[in-house]
Parts: structure tokens; C-alpha cells; sequence
């Protein structure tokens, strides 16, 4: 799908993102969540795209977003931190399997450097691809890619 902008890219965070910058910086940094969302807009806008940017501590309300855009196809890629439910659920990895809109998977920390329990991803195996472990920085590569990718 392209807008009169071009590529519209929807980049959706999982639980506790919206705590970045309390929660544990010495891992995800001092960042604030809407840091991030300013990083994908500058992105976004670089390469004439629009961007839609949210987060949420509900999976369902995940869920929904995501069936949303596979019925509706009016975003043509996905950036996605799934945070913890990378590691949990095979909900959100069958749901994310759209034809036609690829996933970017992006990780503010180094998920392989971590605890054994981050080093499996439910959601990589059906992902364009995973950029983890450069804090922030990485959703400016994912809008990036996504925008290459539409
Ligand atoms: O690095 C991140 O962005 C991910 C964020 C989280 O909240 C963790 O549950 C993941 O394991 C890692």
C-alpha cells in the first residue's frame, strides 16, 4: 500500500515499552518512549513515508492492530519490538504472517547477549528481519528497511 506519501509503515511496541527510560537503563538506556516515536517520524519523513507509531501492554488490543492491517491492507510493512511476547507467543507470530507486508523485528538490547530465555524469538522465523542490541538507533534502520521493503 502507498499513500499519497508514498509507503505507510505501522511500527507497533509490545509491554513495558512505554516504561523506556525508568525501566532497567542501564539495558534499554535513558531513551523515553516517545524518543522512539520521534526517531521513526524523522525516519519515516527522510524517505517520504508516512509512519504510524504505537504501543500497548495489551495483547489483545496487539492482536487487533494486526488483523486490522491484514484485512485492511493499508500499511505495506510492519516494524515490530514485540518486547516479551517475542519470547512467549506463538499468538502474535500466526497473526503477523500477512502476505505481502513484511515484518522488521527490532530489539533495543542485545536479546543473544541476555538471559538464555531471550535468545528464542517466536516471531523471527517470520520476519524480513532482526535488528537487535543498538539501543534506539535500530527502529531509524527498520523504518529505513521497511520503507525498501514496501
Ligand atoms: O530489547 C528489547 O527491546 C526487548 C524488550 C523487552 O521488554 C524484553 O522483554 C525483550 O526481551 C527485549
Amino acid at each position: 500500500y502507498s499513500g499519497a506519501m508514498g509507503p505507510r509503515i505501522l511500527v507497533l511496541n509490545g509491554p513495558n515499552l512505554n516504561m523506556l527510560g525508568v525501566r532497567q537503563p542501564q539495558v534499554y538506556g535513558d531513551n523515553s518512549y516517545a524518543d522512539i516515536v520521534e526517531i521513526c517520524r524523522k525516519a519515516a519523513s527522510e524517505r517520504s513515508a508516512e509512519v504510524e507509531v504505537r504501543q500497548t501492554n495489551d495483547e489483545s488490543e496487539l492482536l487487533g492492530w494486526i488483523h486490522a492491517v491484514a484485512r485492511e491492507r493499508n500499511f505495506s510493512a510492519i516494524v515490530i519490538n514485540p518486547a516479551a511476547w517475542t519470547h512467549t507467543s506463538v499468538a502474535l507470530a500466526d497473526a503477523l504472517v500477512i502476505p505481502e507486508v513484511p515484518i522488521i523485528e527490532v530489539h533495543i538490547s542485545n536479546v543473544h547477549a541476555r538471559e538464555p530465555f531471550r535468545h528464542h524469538s517466536y516471531v523471527s522465523p517470520i520476519a524480513a528481519g532482526v535488528i537487535a542490541g543498538f539501543g534506539p538507533a535500530g527502529y531509524r534502520y527498520a523504518v529505513d528497511r521497511a520503507v525498501d521493503l514496501s
